[in-house]
């Protein structure tokens, strides 16, 4: 095997998704999948530009309602592909047993937000002034409607989240009363549950408001809670890590930048930006990845989205899935240990065999569903490429980049040997001087909000019922086709 081969595999996918492309070859797999929403978001665009966000989603949920009861009429009895016994023993991978509007993702394209890729997220959703990322509200705007927003109507967002953005004084207590030796993630589960207190939606439920008004208490507290969001995660940073002083909010700034300035690193320009093209691209990644799964079972039962966002970050802190960032870091700061920080080419390969070996997974490689390099992990590096070329660990990743994917495939049981998302962000966040490993995974449960949050309103505004599918005991597996030969 060849070290350069997957590299320039890698880099072909790499320049193919950055070619400039108009929006109407951008959207090949969303125009297969839901043709009819997209094109009519699309040419809905102009027509919503004054409206607020809830105002263009009570717009749209009647429409919504009436093509789902269509879809059902006309296509309720087909089937969407077999169960075998071997993907109920699988982590059920490749059952297609959900629905989730936001976003879908394609194992050799990536993912596609309401069918913009992150390449044209980048081009296409507003930026701060004098900014060039994205900003998260727009995508928050864009996962709810399918419309790309314009920036006075993000700039709305924006204000909205920063007025909202208070916590009570309770949870802050909490959150103080935390030991510094318990995990960030435990920490930020503990806070969001608590600020159920003031869920509206739980409160509408039990004052016995009718069904069809759901939505509307859960788009509520959708907003309140992201908003509250940089204060809880800022607080436990602060606390864990700094002198527990909290830098307060500014009404006229936008989340990232205040997300940054809580944290202590506004004053870097670059930092800021990075947070919003890092609040953009973690934030969805469809339905069915350990977190928005969470979300939607916990949220099926009718919890209200503080509690079902609670648990929903529980599933993000296992080392597997959003925790893997830490890991990265970790293993990559183990590796510099072991073998300096210019080790070659050889010496990395030994490294990464000797962790396959001891029965331990590389962190960062692999995924459930991609089979290429995932776009985020792209977009990533070209962040990286562009602002800190020279970065001693970010020449580390590249090393890696070109080093794993040949290791794994030699090792020959994992399906996708590229890299994932995780792979790369803990390294940018180390090269602006956030350092601290275990909190990682914080930030990525604030860009996750803006995911699960956005489908949570709309499961509620369809109606979608409580999550119940059928399990059997091997035992019961066995007899039922012993008794079919
Ligand atoms: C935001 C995210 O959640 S992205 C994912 C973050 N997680 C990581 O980076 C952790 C490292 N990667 C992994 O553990 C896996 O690739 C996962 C969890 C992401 C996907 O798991 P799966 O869909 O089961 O992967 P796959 O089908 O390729 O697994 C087949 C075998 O290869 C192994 N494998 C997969 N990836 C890796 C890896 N990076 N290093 C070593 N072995 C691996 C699996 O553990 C499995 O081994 P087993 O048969 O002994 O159980
Ligand atoms: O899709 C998955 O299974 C995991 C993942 O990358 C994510 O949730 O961001």
């Amino acid at each position: 095997m060849s070290f350069s081969r997957p590299l320039s595999r890698a880099s072909f996918s790499l320049s193919k998704k950055l070619t400039a492309k108009p929006l109407s070859t951008a959207l090949p797999l969303a125009r297969q999948i839901y043709p009819a929403t997209i094109t009519g978001a699309i040419r809905s665009l102009h027509a919503s530009k004054s409206k607020s966000l809830k105002e263009r989603l009570e717009e749209l949920i009647p429409l919504k309602q009436e093509e789902i009861k269509q879809v059902k009429k006309e296509h309720g009895a087909k089937s969407l592909g077999n169960v075998t016994v071997d993907m109920v023993y699988g982590g059920m991978r490749g059952i297609k047993g959900l629905i989730w509007e936001g976003s879908v993702l394609d194992p050799e394209e990536g993912i596609e937000f309401r069918g913009l890729t992150i390449p044209d997220c980048r081009k296409r959703l507003p930026a701060a002034d004098g900014g060039e990322e994205p900003l998260p509200e727009g995508l928050f705007w864009l996962l709810l409607t399918g419309e790309i927003p314009t920036k006075e109507q993000v700039d709305a967002i924006s204000a909205e989240w920063a007025a909202r953005s208070s916590i009570p004084s309770f949870v802050e207590d909490l959150i103080d009363r935390c030991p510094n030796t318990l995990h960030p993630m435990s920490q930020f589960s503990l806070a969001v549950t608590a600020l159920q207190h003031d869920s509206s939606f739980a409160k509408a439920y039990q004052s016995g408001v009718n069904k069809s008004e759901y939505w509307q208490y859960a788009y509520e507290d959708a907003m309140d809670l992201i908003s509250k969001l940089p204060a809880i995660a800022g607080r436990i940073y602060r606390n864990v890590y700094k002198d527990g002083k909290v830098p307060s909010i500014e009404m006229d700034k936008d989340y990232s930048y205040n997300l940054a300035k809580i944290l202590g690193y506004s004053e870097d320009k670059d930092f800021v930006e990075l947070l919003r093209l890092y609040l953009t691209i973690h934030s969805d990644h469809e339905g069915g990845n350990v977190s928005a799964h969470t979300m939607r079972l916990v949220g099926s039962a009718l919890s209200d989205p503080y509690i079902s966002f609670s648990a929903c970050l529980n599933g993000l802190a296992g080392p597997l899935h959003g925790l893997a960032n830490q890991e990265v870091v970790r293993w990559i700061l183990k590796m510099r240990d072991e073998i300096g920080d210019a080790p070659s080419d050889e010496t990395v390969k030994g490294y990464v065999w000797k962790t396959l070996k001891s029965g331990k997974v590389v962190p960062g490689y692999g995924h459930a569903v991609l089979r290429r390099t995932d776009p985020r992990y792209e977009a990533q590096r070209e962040f990286a490429l562009k602002r800190l070329p020279q970065d001693p660990l970010f020449k580390l990743v590249s090393q890696l980049y070109n080093i794993v994917p040949g290791v794994l495939l030699e090792h020959g049981k994992t399906r996708n040997p590229w890299p994932n998302v995780d792979a790369h962000s803990g390294v940018l966040l180390q090269h602006f001087g956030l350092v601290e490993q275990n909190y990682y995974t914080v930030l990525f449960g604030v860009s996750r909000a803006l995911g699960v949050l956005s489908q949570l309103i709309w499961d509620r505004a369809l109606g979608f019922p409580i999550e119940r599918p059928k399990s059997y005991p091997t035992e019961m597996i066995r007899k039922m086709f012993n008794e079919q030969k």
